[in-house]
């Protein structure tokens, strides 16, 4: 077992022995190595030699390097998380360590961080990234505006969500780039919506949830489709559940068409199946939310009442026709609950224009921002 220092430049082990009292042993440990570190360091930059004086589990290490131990300082030990209280050397080589345990904070789920980012940075607009490969010159072209855009969009974005079918168009390189996506989005900040719409038998959902919710391609949530019945929503619920991820489900589409099969109350039966996965969750938002075209404005209100606790995804906005006006029946009071997409109307607002694409996404915000006053 190993106590980790994590100092600015230099991570310091020391062995530790023993379960329960390893607290104070441990650091005593560390803290009389952190004092002839920086006893060491003190001597060197005063001009003489320090190295010597160090013990052999430091020995090897750049004495400039140790970082002064600070009340508040998080440490972690064999897994565990402490925060320290006090760190008082005691003559040469000795030091009282105290020590509170940490309760470690899990990381946000998707529908956590995305209501967090709404709130934080007051926008409910999702960037929807559909590289269409005849666009650029060739697919460096497409890599670059790709990520340009995404970048360029990322101040007044919820979230991002890449179309998958236009990173599978490209064969093998589609993938690296969709890694590159994902990792640039999560370096901005940005939850990523992966929009797969898969579904299929249960053995086989399983892969693909493995896939797009936990694969090294993974977003943080996915759409899925229903259409093979409810048992394909169970390893996409489960896999959403694992990773603090997200799903959302076909509930009513943005094309005209989708009344062929979504009429007849069929929507209705997908989104009282998801308000039944999502309501023995706890936390603000469940983890299983529902696709509903931001093309049909009358419905929205509907929606949101039958899946209360779901966030909506809300496709349309912008090229297919729908404005920010039409969607403050899904959103609740303050604002959460949905996020508004919108593809070519950002990524492709002026042609290949990454500034026209950063002013549509800012209009938009806005747009959706004066729509809920
Ligand atoms: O799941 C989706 O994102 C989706 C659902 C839906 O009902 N309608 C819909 O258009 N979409 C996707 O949202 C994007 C819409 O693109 P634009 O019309 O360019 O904004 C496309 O990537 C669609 O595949």
């Amino acid at each position: 077992m190993f106590l980790q220092w994590p100092g600015r430049e230099a991570v310091l082990r020391v062995p530790i022995e023993g379960q329960d009292r390893e607290a104070e042993e441990t650091l005593a440990e560390a803290a009389e190595i952190l004092s002839l570190l920086n006893a060491a360091h003190r001597a060197v930059q005063q001009g003489g030699r320090g190295a010597e004086r160090l013990p052999p589990a430091a020995r090897g290490r750049t004495p400039g390097t140790c970082h002064p131990h600070r009340a508040g300082r998080h440490l972690r030990s064999a897994g565990r998380d402490f925060r320290l209280r006090q760190c008082r050397p005691r003559g040469g080589r000795a030091a009282r360590v105290s020590l509170a345990p940490m309760t470690p904070a899990a990381p946000p789920s998707f529908a956590q961080a995305v209501t967090e980012r709404t709130r934080r940075l007051q926008t409910r607009l999702c960037v929807g990234l559909d590289p269409r490969s005849g666009t650029y010159r060739d697919a460096a072209h497409l890599r670059s505006h790709t990520l340009d855009v995404l970048e360029a969009t990322a101040p007044y974005a919820a979230c991002v969500k890449p179309q998958l079918a236009f990173f599978e168009a490209l064969g093998l390189p589609g993938f690296t780039l969709l890694e590159e996506v994902c990792a640039a989005a999560r370096t901005l900040g940005l939850p990523v919506i992966l929009d797969g719409k898969r579904g299929d038998i249960g053995s086989t959902a399983e892969a693909y949830a493995q896939g797009w919710l936990s694969g090294p391609h993974a977003g943080d949530a996915l759409t899925v489709n229903p259409f093979l019945g409810f048992e394909t929503l169970t390893p996409f619920v489960g896999a959403a559940r694992a990773n603090g991820g997200a799903i959302f489900v076909l509930v009513k589409t943005s094309n005209p068409d989708q009344a062929d099969l979504q009429g007849s109350g069929i929507s209705e039966r997908v989104a009282a199946e998801v308000a039944r996965l999502g309501e023995t969750e706890g936390g603000e938002y469940a983890s299983v939310g529902a696709v509903v075209g931001a093309t049909h404005p009358a419905d929205l209100g509907h929606f949101r009442a039958l899946m209360p606790r779901a966030l909506l995804l809300l496709p349309g906005l912008g090229a297919q026709g729908a404005t920010p006006d039409d969607l403050a029946a899904a959103f609740h009071p303050g604002g959460t609950g949905a996020l508004a997409s919108a593809s070519r109307a950002v990524q492709y607002a002026l042609g290949l224009d990454v500034t026209a694409s950063r002013e549509a996404a800012r209009r938009l915000r806005d747009g959706l921002n004066g729509a809920l006053r």
